[in-house]
């Protein structure tokens, strides 16, 4: 368990405050050569509790320090004594989310998935065991709440960004591309949504106006600026405070402000609305992976092109992550994806960003009365620029590795961070990056063949946005109102992505969400006082190995590889520079 923390914002709880004695007769261990111990994947040094960290001499009796864990102590067996620790010697163990996922009836055996779906984490004291028992967590009976009485929690569209303008076809490249009807549409197609709401507007007046919208395209250049001037205001808020003795939830800069807008908002039916549905946390396993994703979008969220006044779901198909199972041409797992504006959780200059229910291909369901999961959609506005950034983003996020999507029991020690900081998640669990499919079958991609545009001036595209699912992560941090201990942590997340040889590209204190934590318990029992926090928005990131890659395919990675790898490092610097700067980290002793 992270260690809780302090009232004081100024206190570190996350210390190292043990010493090891050194043998003054030991030997010299080589700065380049302590022994390895238990690492993270990352290859960090990790303790499993604070207590299993210490400061050492490298050469004894010499002032020189570092710090060590309790299995490079064990390895170095200096003084090492194992019935001395009441707790056995355990590895880092992924700590599981609160369980949402589960099999419909009757399907129990069909997941291979260990440990199996549904199972509730059962803290570490029982879980390093060899044998676990794991308890599952139990069906419940879903009583339907009575929507217009809930408050759904997701703001409404600001009136800037809520114009019908169409995007403009002047300058756009155009392609042949009409959406088809998707395989399998489902009983809550669009024409259900359209009328629904407009018997919500009939009841609630013009507040529903603009939820259901027209034909349009929901996605403008009007509403882009908006955004442009909202995200650079959001940047702007990062200066200190006077006020360090913020309540946990004013640790979130927009939490509080979000849920007061919901008042008026009309109802959505079933399938669309978020009331009730839990918030996937989990990783979706490998073998039930939606290859497949019927959008059903009656407001044109995704820019299709439509044929006639009904807006047809639309059949997208999975890009990344990739798995040995696709080549194998088994049935495809089809997913549902529900679009609805007013589930708006977030505006970018490039992007919109849902909170969007989702039917996760059978026999997988979840603990909802619908069955339903909901997923961050991110979705591009119809410009080229805001379609590559999508791209980029989708293949950065398939070149994280899983273990950087999920919580770690322990404590890493991140150089140049003296301080401990929880192993935890870096960046959103990954479910998916989709890209449409037209009437032909072929998928619809946008080319990078756009040499003339740029931000300044991009084109307009008139096809559907590719989509990219990630977990929900909250809302973007404040760092003025954190403890001391907390800055850390957030600092240390960008310190491990730069040490896997990754940049973010665009790093704002908007780009950093804080939630309630811990993940392990169900949402109404977690704390802004144990917050969770992830790094967003990877539409500038770039992999050092995508550099080498290039350059062996030209064939010139053996002259230019040094200066490639100088610019690379400019950028870490930079980012690192900009981090601190954001995070309002000091140049010493953080
Ligand atoms: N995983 C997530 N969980 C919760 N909210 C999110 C998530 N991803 C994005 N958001 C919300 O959506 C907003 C826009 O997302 P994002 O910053 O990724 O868009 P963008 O257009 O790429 O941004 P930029 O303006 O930096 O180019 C974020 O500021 C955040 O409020």
């Amino acid at each position: 368990m992270p260690a809780k923390d302090t009232k004081n914002p100024k206190e570190r709880i996350r210390d190292v405050r043990l010493w090891w004695e050194r043998n003054p007769d030991g030997p010299i261990i080589p700065r380049t050569l302590p022994p390895a111990g238990i690492r993270t994947m990352e290859g960090f040094v990790w303790g499993h509790t604070l207590e299993h960290l210490f400061w050492i001499q490298r050469i004894p009796k010499v002032n020189a320090v570092t710090i060590w864990s309790r299995s490079m102590l064990e390895e170095l067996g200096e003084g090492y004594d194992e019935h001395q620790w009441d707790e056995p010697l355990v590895e880092p163990r992924a700590i599981r989310p609160w369980p949402v996922l589960k099999l419909t009836d009757g399907h129990d055996n069909v997941s291979s998935t260990s440990p199996p779906i549904g199972a509730i984490d059962g803290g570490c004291a029982c879980e390093h065991a060899e044998q676990v028992e794991y308890q599952i967590r139990p069906d419940e009976v879903y009583v339907k709440v009575k929507l217009e009485e809930v408050d759904s929690g997701v703001p409404p569209e600001p009136a800037s960004a809520a114009s019908d303008k169409k995007p403009e076809d002047a300058g756009s490249k155009d392609t042949d591309v009409q959406m088809i009807d998707a395989d399998a549409a489902t009983k809550d197609g669009p024409s259900q949504l359209a009328s629904e709401l407009a018997l919500a507007e009939d009841k609630e007046g013009t507040a529903a106006k603009e939820a259901v919208g027209t034909e349009d395209a929901s996605m403008d250049e009007g509403a882009a600026s908006a955004a442009d001037e909202s995200a650079t205001s959001s940047a702007d808020e990062s200066a200190p405070s006077e006020d360090e003795s913020a309540s946990p939830e004013d640790l979130a800069s927009s939490a509080k402000g979000k849920e007061k807008q919901t008042a008026s908002l009309p109802s959505l039916p079933e399938g669309y609305s978020v009331i009730g549905l839990p918030k996937l946390e989990e990783l979706i396993p490998t073998e039930f992976f939606p290859d497949v994703l019927i959008v059903h979008d009656p407001e044109n969220t995704t820019n299709q092109q439509k044929k006639d006044s009904v807006m047809t779901p639309i059949k997208y198909i999975r890009q990344s992550p990739l798995f040995k199972r696709d080549e194998e041409g088994s049935e495809p797992r089809v997913a549902h994806l529900y679009m609805a504006k007013q589930n708006r959780i977030g505006t970018g200059n490039h992007s919109y960003v849902y909170r969007a229910p989702l039917t996760l291909p059978a026999p997988l369901s979840a603990h909802s009365s619908t069955g339903q999961v909901t997923v961050a959609a991110k979705l591009a506005y119809p410009r080229c620029t805001a379609h590559n950034l999508l791209r980029n983003e989708g293949r950065v996020y398939d070149t994280f590795p899983t273990h950087i999507q999920e919580e770690y029991c322990g404590y890493n020690i991140v150089p140049q961070c003296r301080f401990p900081v929880p192993a935890t998640a870096i960046v959103p669990k990954f479910y998916g990056y989709y890209l449409p499919v037209n009437e032909r079958g072929e998928v619809v991609d946008h080319r990078p063949d756009h040499e003339k545009c740029s931000e300044r001036s991009p084109c307009t595209v008139n096809w559907p946005s590719p989509i990219l699912l990630m977990e929900e992560c909250g809302e973007p941090v404040e760092p003025s109102k954190f403890t001391i201990d907390q800055r850390t942590e957030c600092f240390s997340l960008i310190l491990r992505l730069h040490y896997l040889e990754i940049v973010q590209g665009s790093f704002y204190v908007r780009n950093i969400m804080i939630q309630p934590g811990p993940l392990t318990v169900p949402p109404e029992k977690r704390s802004y006082d144990t917050p969770s926090f992830r790094i967003i928005d990877f539409g500038r990131g770039e992999s050092w190995e995508w550099h080498l890659e290039t350059a062996r395919r030209h064939g010139s990675w053996r002259d230019s590889r040094e200066k490639i790898r100088r610019d690379f490092m400019a950028r870490v610097g930079d980012e690192l520079h900009r981090a601190r700067k954001e995070l309002l980290i000091d140049d010493f002793g953080f």
